[in-house]
């Protein structure tokens, strides 16, 4: 195991925002922690990352605590923060080189580690502008490359994709993907369960401070009362009779109907052709039909009645 989170809390005042956090993260695996806003995500990671100090609770990384200030243990982590840290006036080049001579490297060795890096999150060819000309994105992406110069097993990202354009958002995952191949862990806060299991072969579900789950994204979906969705459109409105019908289907979870259109949830997939097919001979015409895996994005408001996003 590289990473063990033991029961770690931290309030602000009277709020607790972080109540007894535990999860592990092991080599070469990659955790989601995701959560709504203001769940303590931020609180969480800082703390793993050393710029917090825990009220209670044990951090250890690679079988080594966790403590504030220069450790062994902490130079084995690589931090992505929330709030850009760059300095605008330097190029991205010289941005890097200030980052690694912070984490020690000096000479040959940190020109060669900022050019790998930069070639990594691909800035190679805009090394010598200055951050002022860059994208939320390609600014996201030479914080990245700065968090990864002194070579961490563990990157941890906290919500990297926030402001960032869809184009760069795919360049990130493509970087986060390149590292998991290279067998790094990572940490990746967001609030987009899509993002999260897109990466994670972990996810740790958090909210007012609490772990809710802590699973892979099978066990997740397992929780789901419907693995499957069909949407049907019919000809005319269903009437209630046939709603019911629906609903008394073999592997039929629920029918919610907006006008037209039926949204049948099923416990399988491969109830969908029985359905349908019922369908066909007991209601009116069918017009459209579509099948698709139910999305992860209802685990939560399924654990806690609300939704991830308001
Ligand atoms: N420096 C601080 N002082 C006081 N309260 C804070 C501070 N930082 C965070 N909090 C509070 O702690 C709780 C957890 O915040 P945290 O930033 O860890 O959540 P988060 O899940 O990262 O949310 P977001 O997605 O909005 O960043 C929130 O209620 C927040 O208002």
């Amino acid at each position: 195991m590289l990473l063990s989170v033991e029961q770690i809390a931290k309030s602000y005042g009277a709020r607790k925002a972080v109540d007894g956090v535990s999860f592990q993260v092991q080599r070469g695996q990659t955790v989601g922690l995701i959560g709504p806003n203001g769940a303590g995500k931020s609180t969480t990671v800082g703390m793993i990352s050393g710029l917090l100090r825990a009220d209670s609770g044990r951090i250890l990384m690679d079988g080594e605590p966790m403590g504030q200030g220069v450790s062994a243990a902490k130079s084995k982590i690589g931090f992505v923060p929330q709030d850009l840290a760059l300095y605008e006036d330097l190029s991205a080049l010289e941005n890097l080189k200030l980052f690694g001579a912070l984490y020690g490297l000096k000479g040959a060795h940190l020109k060669l580690r900022c050019e790998q890096a930069l070639a990594l999150v691909n800035l190679s060819d805009r090394a010598q502008d200055h951050p002022s000309t860059f994208s939320g994105g390609m600014k996201r992406r030479l914080n990245i490359a700065a968090a990864l110069l002194h070579d961490p097993l563990l990157l941890i990202l906290d919500e990297p994709t926030v402001g960032v354009d869809p184009q760069s958002r795919n360049a990130i995952f493509d970087t986060l993907e390149v590292l998991q191949s290279q067998g790094r862990s990572l940490i990746y806060t967001s609030h987009y369960m899509e993002e999260v299991e897109r990466l994670a072969d972990h996810i740790v579900i958090i909210d007012h401070g609490k772990v809710l789950a802590d699973e892979t994204p099978a066990a997740l979906y397992q929780r789901l009362p419907a693995q499957a969705a069909l949407h049907a459109e019919l000809a005319s409105a269903p009437s209630a009779l046939l709603l019911d019908g629906v609903k008394a289907q073999p592997g039929v979870t629920g029918v919610q109907h907006v006008g037209n259109a039926l949204d049948i949830g099923l416990a399988d997939a491969a109830h969908a052709p029985a359905v349908l097919s019922w369908l066909a001979a007991h209601g009116t015409p069918l017009l459209h039909f579509a099948t698709a895996k139910t999305s992860l994005e209802n685990i939560f408001l399924n654990l806690t009645g609300r939704s991830l996003r308001d």
